[in-house]
């Protein structure tokens, strides 16, 4: 994750985490070559529905796809939308462009790297769901500022998001959650928590698919998973 300094709006513009696991498939490695230039936002100027897909539509961007089954799902659920996710690590990459081969997925653009340099090029107020699953914890205190939940990175959060667009947040990690909630309280200007109960949070929304991730959290860790979601007012 990129990490928040105070003074920077954004991000201290390093990557913490791997970027590469083990090597490609040959299949893989010729997507990555071949499918990955062409659908990759431009690496420079306004990041905008127009110039990802040749014309307005809603758009929606995903941070840290990991494997990419939550974009893909989203972006076969709603195909007049536009979809762009940024994930530096490579392997991830590879995994979601085997799916948009396969399922012909002309909605999705894809960053491999950070978010937050995309996100930053994505006009204000033009986005109308954002998405932080699971973020990576960096569960140590000295290392909260490496989270992706910080007062810079929900600031630019809540100036891309459209009034009633949404930011959608789950996590397994019961230190993360505690500082992305008191984050979020910080935040309450922009956001409104959409809750009217525990259950709300407790279960998964509909439209809100498990990944790889979060099945291996609750099957395998015993992990339980919180949901939420912010409406930009
Ligand atoms: C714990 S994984 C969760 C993956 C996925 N969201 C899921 O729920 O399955 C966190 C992901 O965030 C990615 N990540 C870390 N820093 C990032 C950054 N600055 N921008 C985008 N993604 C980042 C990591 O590479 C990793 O794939």
């Amino acid at each position: 994750m990129t990490a928040f300094k105070q003074g920077d709006p954004t991000t201290l513009n390093r990557l913490y985490g791997r970027s590469i696991g083990k090597p490609l498939r040959t299949h893989q490695q010729h997507l990555v070559d071949n499918l990955l230039p062409q659908i990759s936002p431009p690496a420079e100027g306004p990041v905008t529905a127009e110039r990802l897909f040749g014309e307005d539509c809603p758009l929606h961007f995903e941070i840290g796809f990991g494997g990419g089954e939550h974009l893909v799902y989203r972006a076969d659920l709603l195909p007049n939308h536009g979809f762009i996710g940024a994930e530096p690590f490579l392997n991830g990459v590879a995994s979601c462009l085997s799916q948009v081969e396969e399922q012909r997925l002309a909605n999705i653009r894809i960053h491999n790297g950070d978010a937050l340099e995309v996100l930053d090029r994505v006009p204000d107020g033009a986005l109308t769901m954002l998405y932080l699953l699971h973020p990576d914890p960096w569960p140590k205190n000295k290392h909260a500022k490496r989270r992706m939940m910080n007062d810079g990175p929900v600031k630019m959060f809540a100036d891309k998001l459209k009034p009633g667009g949404e930011f959608r947040f789950g996590t397994d990690h019961p230190v993360y959650l505690r500082h992305a909630l008191m984050v979020m309280r910080r935040h309450t200007d922009a956001f409104e928590w959409v809750v009217e109960g525990p259950s709300d949070w407790q279960n998964r929304p509909s439209g809100w698919p498990e990944t790889r991730y979060e099945h291996k959290a609750r099957t395998k860790f015993g992990h339980e998973v919180w949901y939420f979601r912010f409406r930009r007012r």
